[in-house]
């Protein structure tokens, strides 16, 4: 098992330390200026940290690739570009962390009296006026897909909404992601604040690409959509054609990326059913030993090439963009964008910000989407649309 992946108990002082550590660097952030963000990778209890010194994020550009330090968040839109938090600041619960308490508190000077308060968290201007997505809407989009796809557009095209929900009177962020963490022990659950961005925050259940200090690769085709039923056995669900051919375009997609890059020698697992908190999806892994086929810079490499994947896009790309873009009202700014740790104790990680909410002084703006092609039924999108952000109101409500 990697670095990143390891489990450890830890006594009730030293949680209650590491998450005041927490509350006290996003105050200090939050009133300074400074982009910061913390995470929890899927099947880990390791949660990790970055802040940035810096008054002026950088862009995302080559830090990646770079093999700086810090943590990327990426826009949806290929035409915009994403930011990254350099790890000026890295704390994390397992003790990797190489801060020690005195200099934390130099840092935060102000700030570490009141670790007791909500989290704070960056708030953007702008977006608060743009209007959730009715269902009628919703619908006749995927009414509209259906045709462009009958009428030879595009295969598949995954059309998205936009949903308010108010902020409960006692919001904490910090015990909000505290509660995800807990109910998604399988997701990849964040929280990512810029003074430039505001703040998202995710629970989600797809890799885009993992690369850990073993040289280890791995991505996912993940798609096709049920309600789980708690009663069923996942290995008893069964799928319909229309699911089965969608996430296999996503499949698809991938192996076509991996022969963009040459490369041959890769294992592939599944379709398998996997649960996703109140959802199952069809998922194929994919694993690359990149040190035993002589290619170090595959998660680059894919990075670049993947984004965004017909899971959250469509296909071909090009066409289903620009439906998207036509049809859709609000801006999709970071969700079904990705998001993750870079170069941070031997892991660099994109996950699909899914499952994601951006997060508003009194108010979360919820995000899903759902994969549309030849046989879509526009209820059961919507419904699925409706299901996919009961993942975060459940840490809501
Ligand atoms: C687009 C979303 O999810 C993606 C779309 C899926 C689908 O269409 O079945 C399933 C998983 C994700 O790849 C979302 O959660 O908003």
């Amino acid at each position: 098992m990697s670095k990143g992946l390891e489990t450890r108990a830890y006594t009730d002082n030293q949680q209650a330390f590491f998450f005041g550590q927490i509350k006290k660097m996003a105050a200090w952030a939050t009133q300074t200026g400074k982009a910061f963000a913390f995470w929890r990778e899927p099947k880990s209890d390791n949660i990790q940290a970055v802040a940035d010194f810096s008054d002026k994020k950088d862009r995302l550009t080559d830090q990646v690739r770079n093999r700086e330090k810090g943590f990327a968040i990426s826009p949806f839109s290929q035409n915009s570009d994403g930011f990254f938090i350099k790890a000026d600041l890295y704390l994390s619960q397992n003790g990797d962390g190489s801060h020690s308490e005195d200099l934390l508190d130099q840092i935060f000077e102000e700030h570490t009296k009141a670790p007791e308060e909500a989290l704070h968290y960056h708030l953007s201007e702008g977006q608060e006026t743009s209007t959730p997505t009715q269902e009628s809407d919703y619908k006749k989009m995927v009414t509209d897909a259906v045709m462009a796809i009958e009428s030879g557009k595009f295969e598949k095209v995954v059309p998205s909404k936009m949903k308010h929900e108010t902020l409960p009177d006692n919001f904490d962020l910090f015990h909000t992601f505290l509660k995800a963490c807990e109910k998604y022990p399988s997701a990849f659950v964040c929280v990512c604040s810029l003074p430039e961005v505001g703040t998202w925050f995710c629970a989600t259940p797809e890799i885009l690409v993992r690369q850990d200090e073993e040289g280890i690769f791995r991505t996912m085709a993940l798609a096709g959509t049920q309600v789980a039923d708690p009663e069923v056995p996942l290995a008893e669900i069964a799928w319909r054609q229309k699911e089965i051919e969608e996430q296999a375009l996503v499949s698809r997609y991938i192996i076509n990326c991996f022969k963009k890059i040459r490369l041959r020698e890769f294992e592939e697992h599944g379709p398998k059913t996997v649960r996703a908190g109140g959802l199952t999806h069809l998922r194929t892994e994919f694993r690359v030993d990149t040190h035993a086929v002589g290619q170090p810079e595959v998660a680059h490499q894919m990075l670049e090439l993947l984004h965004p994947t017909s899971a959250v896009c469509g296909m071909p790309k090009k066409p289903a963009t620009e439906f998207i873009e036509l049809h859709e009202k609000h801006d999709r700014e970071f969700f079904s964008g990705y998001l993750g740790p870079s170069n941070i104790s031997g892991v660099t990680a994109a996950y699909v910000n899914l499952r994601c909410m951006k997060v508003l002084a009194d108010k979360a703006m919820l995000f899903a989407g759902a994969g549309v092609t030849q046989d879509s039924d526009p209820e059961k999108e919507w419904k699925e649309t409706e299901a996919k952000c009961m993942t975060l109101l459940n840490t809501l409500r």
